[in-house]
């Protein structure tokens, strides 16, 4: 299965998918890592990507996700998928296997975080146009971005029903049944 954890710049994708994939025993994925350097500079240098940007980026996040749907690897992608037509891209190999989160937030409180963030490309002045461009999701799980990274995880897991804890051990079949864990 794959969680991708979507929403604006700021939203805290990285740190809650980080915390999230902690508690589940699941592979983190950084989705900015997919980047290819000049979309990065792009960026940095305070220019919004385009569609036509995004486009390689998106690819190569899309065969990373389908790798994982392919072999059964349960990840948390961190991608802030901001528009209706790049999720349905993420996702069309398989869409059962993939789950968007949006994670939602006030202007401010992203903006306050931006400011205050070190060391990375991504600057506030970049959150205005990510705001533009963000379509919300329809019927996806969202969550409220403001509370601490457990909270938000924990929120999450419980509107995802995904599992409690890494471990939960797998129920045992009767014997005799066959049925491994069904
Ligand atoms: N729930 C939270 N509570 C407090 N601080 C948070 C929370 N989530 C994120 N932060 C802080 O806000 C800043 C932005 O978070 P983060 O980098 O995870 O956001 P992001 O959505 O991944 O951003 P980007 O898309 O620019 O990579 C970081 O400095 C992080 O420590
Ligand atoms: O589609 C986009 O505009 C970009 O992917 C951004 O969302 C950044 O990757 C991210 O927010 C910075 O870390």
């Amino acid at each position: 299965m794959v969680i991708v954890l979507m929403g604006v710049s700021g939203s805290g994708k990285t740190t809650v998918g980080k915390q999230l994939a902690a508690d589940l025993g699941w592979k983190f994925v950084e989705g900015d890592d997919y980047h290819p350097p000049e979309n990065v500079a792009k960026m940095a240098g305070g220019t919004p990507l385009t569609d036509a940007d995004r486009r390689p980026w998106l690819k190569a996040l899309r065969q990373r996700i389908d790798a994982a749907c392919a072999t059964d690897e349960n990840i948390v992608v961190a991608c802030s998928a901001l528009k209706h037509e790049y999720r349905d891209y993420l996702e069309r190999d398989d869409p059962a296997c993939v789950r968007y989160v949006y994670l939602h937030g006030s202007e401010a409180l992203f903006r306050e975080r931006l400011e205050s963030r070190k060391g990375h490309f991504m600057g506030a002045n970049m959150l205005r146009s990510q705001l533009e461009a963000m379509e919300p999701p329809v019927g996806e799980v969202t969550v409220d971005a403001a509370p601490p990274p457990d909270r938000i995880a924990a929120d999450i897991r419980a509107k995802l029903g995904a599992p409690a804890t890494p471990s939960a051990p797998v129920p045992a079949s009767p014997a005799g049944s066959g049925c491994g864990p069904c």
